[in-house]
């Protein structure tokens, strides 16, 4: 048994704290102290996680200090971890009150770039706490509410740090939850950061009703753009064709659950950005990632018209079938190219 601090009580971390909880002495911590409290109370995250159940072994608490505390204090056979729970746009803040203070490690779960900055998450950890901390990228095909109620599923571990990479596999895997270790931390943050905006391409072409075979086509155009961004930044091509790659673009792209998908879905019935966004309640990482991935592309000469045309439709006012009439009319190009 190991000690976990989950920060971040969002769908995504509360399903994970949920996980662990099995095997582990975990501690959820979110910001809103109103919202944990009532999450205590009911023994249930209602506002983000709502039916999943909660152990009766889980803490949850709004107590900054106490989540620090409970990883800091751990014992010296224990291999505590520190887990990022928020999206990308919360990681720099987040990271900030951690700064200077003595933590064992740091593990983040978020998908996406930064906006503004372009960096990826592991770039934002080192931009933040320097090299000291050992930090780690968990990812790969995963809803929240499956992972919640204990459906298998398969994610890969990505760090610099053998040692880092060892203690999440030891401390994560098992049950119905598989882990996998690698060391492209580039590459799998590239993955599950575009995969988002593909999964807003799929939705919008099956909103349009453009059928199973443009569906096929965006999945597999989307792995070529993921791959030739991620292999520009530094990825490694293998990384793209396995879990938090091909795996993650076809979960996110293809199931309902997907917040980003039901985002594609309710712009092909020409709902504004703004309502779609206000009626997810959610975080739906591929909106800001789109203009991020198009800037960075841009800058690097990377083509990727898959992602431009998402946020052409997303920022710029663009009609989205207009946008897969302009795609379907680009010049014919070698396929492997
Ligand atoms: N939901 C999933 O199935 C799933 C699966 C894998 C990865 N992810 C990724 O995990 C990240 C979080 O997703 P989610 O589903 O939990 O989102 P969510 O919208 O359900 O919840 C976001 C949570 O983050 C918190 N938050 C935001 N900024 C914060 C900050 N600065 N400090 C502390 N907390 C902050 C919010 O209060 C909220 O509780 C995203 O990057 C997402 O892509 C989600
Ligand atoms: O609901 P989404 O679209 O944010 O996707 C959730 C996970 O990233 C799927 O692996």
């Amino acid at each position: 048994m190991n000690k976990i601090t989950v920060l971040g009580a969002g769908a995504w971390g509360t399903a994970v704290a949920i996980a662990v909880a099995a095997r582990h002495d975990v501690l959820l911590w979110g910001r809103n102290a109103e919202q944990m409290a009532a999450t205590a109370a009911a023994r249930e995250n209602t506002t983000y996680l709502p039916g999943q159940p909660l152990p009766d072994n889980l803490r949850v608490s709004a107590d900054f200090e106490a989540a620090l505390a409970h990883v800091v204090d751990a014992g010296p056979d224990e291999v505590p971890l520190l887990i990022a729970a928020c999206p990308v746009a919360g990681l720099r803040p987040l990271l900030e009150q951690l700064k200077g203070r003595a933590i064992p490690n740091v593990v983040w779960l978020c998908k996406g770039f930064e906006y503004g900055t372009g960096l990826l998450p592991h770039q934002v950890v080192r931009d933040v706490l320097g090299d000291a901390v050992p930090g780690a990228a968990l990812s790969g095909p995963s809803f929240a509410q499956e992972v919640a109620r204990g459906l298998p599923c398969a994610l890969a571990v990505a760090s610099t740090s053998a040692a880092l990479r060892d203690s999440v596999v030891a401390t994560v895997h098992g049950g119905n939850l598989r882990v996998y270790a690698c060391d492209d931390v580039v590459g799998v943050e590239v993955g599950g950061a575009v995969k988002n905006v593909l999964a807003i391409a799929t939705g919008t072409a099956d909103g349009l009703g453009l059928g199973l075979n443009a569906r096929a086509a965006l999945i597999t155009r989307g792995l070529a753009e993921i791959t030739r961004l991620g292999m520009a930044l530094g990825g490694q091509a293998h990384t793209f064709m396995g879990l938090t790659g091909m795996g993650d673009l076809i979960l996110t792209c293809t199931g309902d659950l997907s917040r980003n998908r039901r985002v594609g879905l309710a712009l092909a019935q020409g709902k504004p950005l703004e309502t779609i966004v206000a009626e997810l309640g959610h975080v739906a990482e591929g909106v800001p990632c789109s203009k991020a991935v198009r800037d960075l592309a841009a800058r690097l000469g990377v083509d990727m018209p898959i992602t431009n045309a998402v946020a052409a439709v997303l920022f710029d006012g663009y009609d989205a079938a207009e946008m897969a009439k302009q795609l379907l009319a680009r010049d014919p190009r070698n396929e492997l190219a």
